[in-house]
């Protein structure tokens, strides 16, 4: 599979939904497979939270392949010998895209703070900006799991013709409060952590001490993306070995887990960057500035398909059934599929049980 990674930098205004703006802004972005000749083959991949462009694939320096490798590939699920892949980064995110420790033009130093709340919306509408740079006007299909999928319902409702499937995996039309609660931990602890000074931490301090307080976010996070059931399979009450029991700072697996997770996130992932995307999710509202969330979702045109995990902990199936159930209510069942996906890695099923929806997925793009 050839994979190409590429940037693309916009020397114009991004209005975003706030009613401020990204004087400039680039975009960081990995392809998969060929663009056929009349542009009529490309399905557009969506990341969630801590994902990035790198959706698959795998660089020679590297231990493990781009997240969704089991899904997209030569004569996968996504056959990249049949489609051209793309997926970006999304501003906001500190994989190479735009984000708050990218320079402000009008002050010539990092935004840090000072960047602007970004919405699904504006993320959405950055990508359509790539996509007309690149002379592509439409898609086979966007996919996408939680904040991905909150990028493929964005594309559903405010691009209508652009894709004809869409595929949202383990996501909701609005984040409710049990998601946000959630996201408060990493935020207080973020904000709380004496290394972080208000957003202007040395970026040498990250690099030396971590940020303690990001690691306790990630902490929230894992807890809420796996599931009761599983960490009861994969740790049940095992204490690690290697402490005592009569330590008072002893360690369950479950610890240890979390623990390995959680502090080597602030390795790799910037803390205002991971503020800035709760604040996104956390507003993510499809039924925003309309009377009722039914006015978004009958603007869809394109085949909405749902898929949901049983034991998502983060966005529960009903939040997807909602979904459909307001296809149904405005007549639109002949456009609308739901799956439940019996899983047992929580929310983030979508990413680890592929194996289980990958059939599913092959039969919405067959002959597409
Ligand atoms: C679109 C996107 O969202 S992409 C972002 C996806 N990435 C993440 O979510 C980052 C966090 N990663 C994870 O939570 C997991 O790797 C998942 C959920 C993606 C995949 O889960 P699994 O394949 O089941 O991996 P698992 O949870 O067993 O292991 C994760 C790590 O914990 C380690 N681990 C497992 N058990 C233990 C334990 N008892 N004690 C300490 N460490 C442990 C593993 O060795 C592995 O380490 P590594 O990443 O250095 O290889
Ligand atoms: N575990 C994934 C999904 C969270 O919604 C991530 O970190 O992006």
């Amino acid at each position: 599979m050839k994979i190409e990674t590429k940037v693309e930098k916009f020397n114009e205004p991004l209005y975003l939904e706030s009613g401020r703006l990204l004087e400039k802004f680039e975009i960081i972005y990995e392809t998969y497979g060929e663009l056929n000749e009349d542009k009529s083959n490309v399905i557009v991949i969506c990341h969630a939270l801590s994902g990035s462009h790198h959706a698959a694939g795998r660089y020679a320096d590297e231990a493990k392949p781009g997240w969704w490798d089991k899904f997209i590939g030569d004569g996968k699920a996504i056959d990249t010998t049949k489609y051209f892949v793309i997926c970006s980064n999304n501003i906001g995110s500190s994989y190479g895209s735009t984000n708050p420790m990218s320079i402000d033009p009008s002050t010539k130093k990092e935004y840090r703070l000072k960047f602007p709340v970004l919405a699904i919306s504006d993320i959405v509408k950055a990508q359509m900006k790539l996509y007309k740079r690149l002379g592509i006007s439409n898609a086979v299909a966007v996919i996408g799991g939680s904040m991905g999928g909150m990028q493929a319902l964005c594309y559903a409702i405010e691009y209508p013709t652009f894709a004809k499937e869409i595929i949202a995996l383990a996501t909701t039309a609005y984040t409710r409060p049990w998601a946000i609660a959630f996201n408060k931990i990493g935020i207080e602890a973020i904000r709380h952590d004496p290394i972080f000074k208000n957003g202007n931490y040395a970026k040498d301090d990250l690099k030396a001490l971590g940020l303690p307080g990001l690691a306790i976010g990630r902490m929230a996070g894992l807890i809420c993306y796996l599931s009761p059931n599983l960490f009861n399979k994969k740790f049940g009450r095992d204490y690690a070995s290697t402490d005592g029991l009569y330590e008072l700072f002893g360690r369950f697996e479950v610890e240890k887990y979390l623990e390995y997770n959680a502090y080597s996130f602030p390795k790799y992932f910037d803390p205002l960057s991971y503020l800035y995307i709760c604040k996104t999710m956390n507003i993510f509202d499809a039924g925003r500035n309309k009377d009722k969330i039914e006015d978004s979702f009958d603007k869809v045109q394109a085949n909405l398909h749902l898929i949901a995990f049983s034991d998502d902990m983060l966005f529960f199936p009903e939040e997807m059934e909602e979904i459909r159930d307001i296809m149904v209510k405005l007549g639109r069942e002949n456009q609308v599929t739901y799956k439940l996906i019996q899983s047992q890695s929580g929310h983030d099923s979508f990413l680890v049980e592929v194996e289980k929806f990958e059939n599913h997925v092959r039969e919405i793009l067959k002959d597409k």
